[in-house]
Parts: structure tokens; sequence; C-alpha cells
């Protein structure tokens, strides 16, 4: 991979953001001179966007620090282009920099206005309030302002991040600008990828404006710590080439313990997520009435019958179940029901890697999470939605609020990979290494798709046994592909014709 292309899939804070820019301009980069150049290409993209002959009239919100220096620019630019240009500043104190860039903006006679309405009949407001700068809530007149202008039926290009966005957390800090568009400038930031931000994004580009990598690498240690799993790294994870001379068990064996007579269903799905994975060997162990339908329904996965009870869960593991040497990985949970209390105790002293779901994550937190994995040596995989994480780790305070730093909360108290669920799936593992899934679908928010996941991620890791890839690479790589194959179906079929069972079938179309 390219040195610079590997910056791609880089997630810094807004503190390593500032200590990168310090390095750069301690190297004798011009502060004014990486200001000009991000925001000349920022007005490139805007004139692209937005061009002069359907957009003449551009609002400029103008803010105290480098953003607002950024805005500025932007707007001698645009004015030079011809657009009819009005500038608004809320706070009367600028930064040195940006208060130079308003006295030419005022020699070339762009106008300023007083008060935020003046702004109101026009085609485009770029936001250059606050970056990655904002320490503090906004309240008073600003936090007017941007309530006034998220009225507004007008396009919005926010600089660097909508302002009010916390840059780490994506919290909205008292109020934040509903952008458009969002320029993330040089490298990503967390608020990107943090679900409650998403809605205040619309669409984010980053804008490379050329920060040297070895800048970047003398603040971020290497693994880099927050890092996107893009589609080249999951080409890279994936076993996609198998070696010549291979055999079924060199693929990998996969136990899958789930499933009940109420939710038949899960466990298909399971199995049929388990069997895109490319899986070698694939068993799977169900309550016996339920071994016809998967007979039927998976027909190269040994099905395991188990002892049922009367509610139809399964009540026990019969010994082909429990011999777990005879297996690489064991996932558990689909369907158990909370009955299945005895098989989630009997998994979780398995000695190879287990991967938990569904009601296996609900047994755990009733058994008690921390203490129940804290005797495991093997890897543990928990594979949480939002409320499932709740019920795990009641002590984690308002994941939402920072469902990156939960995510690495979780890992840190469990030792195991967390993988939270959501629009922007965070992967976590024990030793601080965040993986974030970049894309993905609503589609994917519906029944049945975890359970496809959860077979994904089981036949995943079966097979990298023989490969060591590090495990939480793996889980990432799973999530991505299953989140790329919901967005191939969703693009072909709508958002409302993705169904878990349509899911398993575009798993290969994405190559
Ligand atoms: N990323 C890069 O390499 C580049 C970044 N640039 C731009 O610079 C800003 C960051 O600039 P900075 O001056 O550090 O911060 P802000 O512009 O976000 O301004 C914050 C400013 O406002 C004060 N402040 C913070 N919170 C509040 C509040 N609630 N109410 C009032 N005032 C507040 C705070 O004291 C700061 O002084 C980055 O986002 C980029 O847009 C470079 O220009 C280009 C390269
Ligand atoms: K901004």
């Amino acid at each position: 991979m390219q040195p610079r292309q590997e910056l791609d899939s880089v997630v810094v804070t807004a503190e390593q953001m500032a200590n990168i820019e310090k390095k750069l301009f301690a190297a004798g980069m011009p502060v004014a001179a990486l200001m000009e150049k991000a925001a000349l290409m920022m007005s490139q993209r805007i004139q692209q966007l937005y061009p002069l002959k359907t957009t003449s009239k551009v609002g400029v919100l103008v803010g105290p620090g480098h953003n607002g220096g950024d805005a500025l620019v932007i707007a001698r630019e645009l004015h030079l282009q011809g657009y009819e240009v009005s500038l608004y500043r809320p706070l009367e104190k600028l930064k040195a920099l940006p208060q130079q860039h308003a006295n030419y903006a005022k020699s070339l006679g762009i106008p300023y206005y007083d008060d935020v309405e003046s702004l109101s009949t026009c085609q485009l407001i770029i936001d250059g309030l606050f970056g990655f700068g904002l320490t503090r809530s906004l309240s008073g007149n600003l936090a007017m302002d941007v309530d006034r202008l998220n009225e507004w039926p007008i396009p919005v290009v926010s600089i660097d991040i909508p302002s009010g966005l916390h840059t780490d957390t994506g919290e909205v800090l008292g109020t934040a600008v509903k952008a458009t568009h969002s320029f993330c400038l040089g490298l990503w930031k967390p608020a990107y990828f943090q679900d409650q931000a998403l809605a205040y994004l619309g669409e984010a580009e980053k804008i490379d404006f050329g920060i040297p990598t070895r800048e970047v690498w003398s603040i971020i240690s290497q693994p880099v710590p927050i890092q996107l799993l893009t589609k080249t790294l999951a080409l890279e994870f994936l076993p996609l080439s198998r070696p010549q001379v291979t055999h079924k068990y060199q693929q990998g064996h996969l136990l899958l313990i789930c499933g009940s007579r109420r939710y038949a269903g899960g466990t298909i799905l399971t199995g049929l997520g388990a069997q895109g994975s490319g899986v070698g060997m694939l068993s799977v162990a169900v309550p016996a009435s339920l071994k016809p339908l998967l007979i039927g329904q998976i027909p190269d996965g040994l099905i395991i019958d188990c002892p049922e009870s009367e509610k139809g869960a399964v009540a026990s593991l019969p010994p082909l179940a429990t011999d777990f040497d005879s297996y690489d990985i064991i996932a558990c949970g689909p369907g158990l029901t909370q009955d299945g209390i005895d098989v989630v105790a009997k998994v979780l002293d398995a000695e190879c890697p287990i991967v938990l779901d569904a009601d296996a994550l609900n047994i755990l937190a009733q058994l008690g999470t921390v203490k129940s994995l804290g005797k495991r040596q093997a890897a543990t995989v928990l594979t949480p939605h939002l409320g499932e994480f709740k019920r795990l780790f009641p002590n984690i305070d308002h994941p939402e609020k920072d469902r990156i730093s939960a995510a690495k909360t979780a890992a840190h108290q469990t030792g195991a990979i967390i993988l939270l669920k959501g629009a922007r799936t965070i992967i976590a593992n024990p030793q601080g290494k965040i993986w974030i899934i970049p894309q993905s679908t609503p589609a994917l928010a519906r029944g049945g798709s975890g359970d496809v996941l959860t077979g994904l991620i089981g036949g995943l890791l079966a097979q990298n046994t023989l490969i060591q890839h590090p495990i939480d690479a793996m889980v990432a790589t799973a999530a991505w592909w299953h989140a790329k194959a919901g967005m191939l179906a969703a693009q072909e079929r709508t958002e409302l014709g993705v169904n878990a069972g349509t899911l398993c079938q575009y798993l290969h179309r994405i190559f």
C-alpha cells in the first residue's frame, strides 16, 4: 500500500491533530500557508459542488479561530470567482491570522453583516465557526444563530467538522450545525464515525492537503490506535487466496451452538452466514427437534441434535458438541433463549476462541460479565448491539455518548474483543486498538442480520487459525464484509429489500 494511502484509514483525536499541526509548524510550514492550501482546496471543491451558474449568493459564518480563518480564505476566493459573498462574525475577537484575513476581506469590499438573518437569502452557507478547537458548549447568541441556521432550507458546507460537534465523541455541545457536506481536514476525526453525529455530518469527505506521513507517524504510534477497516485492508485480511493443497479441515472447523423451537430461523441464518465465510467444516448444535429443518437448509453442515428442554431450548450439550478440541472456534447465542444458561457456562470453559452473541450475551450479563470472562485464556469475542452492551456493562455510563470509548473500556475491563454494532460498528481489542467500519446501510437494522454476522465472524475466525491475522482485525473484516454485502443488496433492492437471507446471497457479490 502506498505510504500516503495508509493515511486514509487513520483516525486522529483533536489533541493528536493539534500535535501533528504543531510538528508541521515547528518544521517550518507557515501556519498561513497551511491555511491557504487547505482553504483553497475547499473553495475549489465548493465550486464543483455549487457552481457559480446555479449558486451565486454565499453566506460565510466566521468563527474566532483558524476554522474562521479557513472560512475567510474561502470567502475571498469565492468573491474573486464572482460569487456574491456575505460575511457574518458572531464573535468580535479573532485570532491574529483570521483577523488579517478579515482585514483583507474588508479591503476587498466583501460585506459584513451583524446578524445571522442577513444570510437567510443566501443559496449556500459555509460554516467556519468552530473546528477541532471547540472546547465548550455553544451558548447565548452563538447557539441561537446555529439553531436559526438549522431552520433554513439552505445547504451548509462545514469546514473540518459541523460547528458544535465534539471532535472526538461526536456529541452535540449545546447545539450543532446540521451540515449538508462536511469537509474533514487532513485526517479523519472520531466524530465522523460516532453514530450520534451522523445526522449532523451530511455527506462527509476528507480534504487531503498534504500532511507528510513523517509528521503523522511521529505522533501516531503503530499499531494505529483508531483505524478504519478499508477495502484495501479487508482484502489483505480475507483468506481469499487459498493454498493449492488444502483440505476441509485446514479451512477451519466452526461449531455453532444456537437455536430453539421458538427461534429456529436464527439458526439457519447463522449457519448461512458461516457457510458464506468459506469455512471448511461447519457443525451446528441445535435442539433435537430442529435437526430435520437444519439438515434441509444446511446440507453441508454436521447437525448435532442436543437434548431439548420442555420449552424447546438446548438443555445440554452431547459429547459430540463438548469435545471442544475438535473445533477451532465456537460461536454461540442466536435463538438460544434465556434457558441456554448451562450451555453458555460450558462454552465459557472452552479453550478455543469463542464468539458470544444475542441470548448468550444476555446470559453472560446475568452470570456477571467481567467475572465470567476473567478466567478465560483463549480469545473471546462479544458482539452486542447497544441494548445488549448496556446489560453487559451497566457500569459504563451512556455508551451512546461515546461509542468508541465505551467499546474500548469494555474490551479493557473484560480482556475480550468487543464488536459494538451500530450505524458505524466499532471493534475494540483489550490492548486499546479500535477498528471502525466506515460505511454501512440502515437496511441491516433488522432481525436476522446479526445472526448472519455471527456466522460470518465464526467462519472467518475458524479459517484464521492458520493465517494468524490478529483476531480483532478478522472480526472487523467480517463486519466490513457484512456491511458491504448489505450496501450492495440495498443498492440493488432498496433498503427495504434486504432480508437476512438475501444478505447471505450478496456476500459473494462484493468481490
Ligand atoms: N487540521 C489542520 O491541519 C488545519 C486546521 N486548520 C483549521 O484550524 C481549525 C482549528 O483551529 P483553532 O483555532 O485551534 O480552533 P477553532 O477554529 O476550532 O476555534 C476555536 C476557537 O474558539 C474558541 N472557542 C472554543 N469553544 C468556544 C465556544 N463554545 N464559544 C466561544 N469560543 C469558543 C477557542 O478558544 C478557539 O480559539 C481547524 O478546525 C481547521 O479548520 C487550518 O487552518 C488548516 C489546516
Ligand atoms: K466548522
